[in-house]
């Protein structure tokens, strides 16, 4: 078989893209992915995205992690997409488009600055140590102190791997404030296993995290990641009800080639 394949990265968290609309890619093909998203024996990325046809909307987002295991929602992931769509010509400054975690609204510039309207959130657990709360994905969030210092790795699959999440994990951030509304966020993925640039819903996650327990005041965040900046605005409705939740930032084309399996 062969298939063209396009590579994207949002602010670092990187993607291998599929046009799957005449369904032709072996999707349950785990090992095939895996592989596809190996940095050593295949393209290398964070995880592997296919475009397909939906009756009701612009497309579908069908999202794998690097593991090969189709997971939740990828917040960096569904804004390359809409680049993705428009560079082929599906749509032109603004899209819609369903995934697994519902529909989803999105507009793109000129400059491919991605605006991805985000789920409603509506539960957020607050610990001593920790918040947690699902984005479209599961996210731990921990304020840390010297952020360069943390092994997120070692520290993010301790929690990750912990008695707290069991089988299914969650995927784990630390942030430090830098300013009233700006944070540095570093995240370790579930699926990728292994900290990333940046993460989408993580980044979301820690915007909301950090309204609820009073470190902003502010309803638009700014959040430094690894990859670069993102932002995240929403309205807070009572403590835990969040809606008009946006995610925003680049979504930038790196090249294309082709597969053959
Ligand atoms: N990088 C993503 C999150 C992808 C899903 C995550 N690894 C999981 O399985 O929960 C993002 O940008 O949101």
């Amino acid at each position: 078989m062969h298939h063209k394949f396009y590579k994207y990265q949002g602010t670092g968290n990187d993607f291998v893209m599929i046009d799957n609309r005449d369904n032709t890619f072996s999707k349950n093909d785990t090992k095939l992915i895996n592989t596809l998203c190996d940095r050593k024996f295949g393209i290398g990325a964070d995880g592997l995205i296919l475009l397909e046809n939906d009756e009701n909307a612009d497309f579908r987002m069908i999202y794998f992690n690097a593991d090969g295991n189709e997971s939740s929602m990828c917040g960096n992931g569904g804004r390359c997409l809409v680049a993705f769509a428009k560079q082929l010509g599906i749509i032109q400054n603004k899209a819609r488009f369903i995934a697994i975690d519902g529909e989803h609204e999105a507009t793109i510039d000129e400059n491919g600055i991605v605006s991805l309207h985000m789920k409603d959130v509506d539960e957020v657990t607050m610990k001593d140590d920790y918040t947690f709360l699902d984005t479209g994905s599961p996210h731990h969030v921990t304020t840390v102190e010297n952020i360069a210092d943390i092994d997120v790795k070692a520290a993010g699959a301790a929690i990750r791997y912990s008695d707290l999440y069991g089988k299914a994990g969650a995927n784990i951030n630390f942030v430090e404030q830098l300013e009233t509304d700006k944070f540095s966020v570093r995240t370790y993925e579930r699926g990728v296993e292994d900290e990333t640039l940046s993460c989408g819903t993580g980044v979301t996650a820690v915007a909301i995290a950090m309204k609820v327990t009073g470190k902003t005041q502010s309803n638009t965040v700014t959040l430094v990641t690894q990859g670069g900046e993102l932002k995240v605005s929403f309205i807070q409705n009572s403590d835990t009800n969040f809606t008009s939740v946006y995610l925003t930032g680049p979504a930038t084309f790196v090249f294309k080639g082709e597969i053959t399996w």
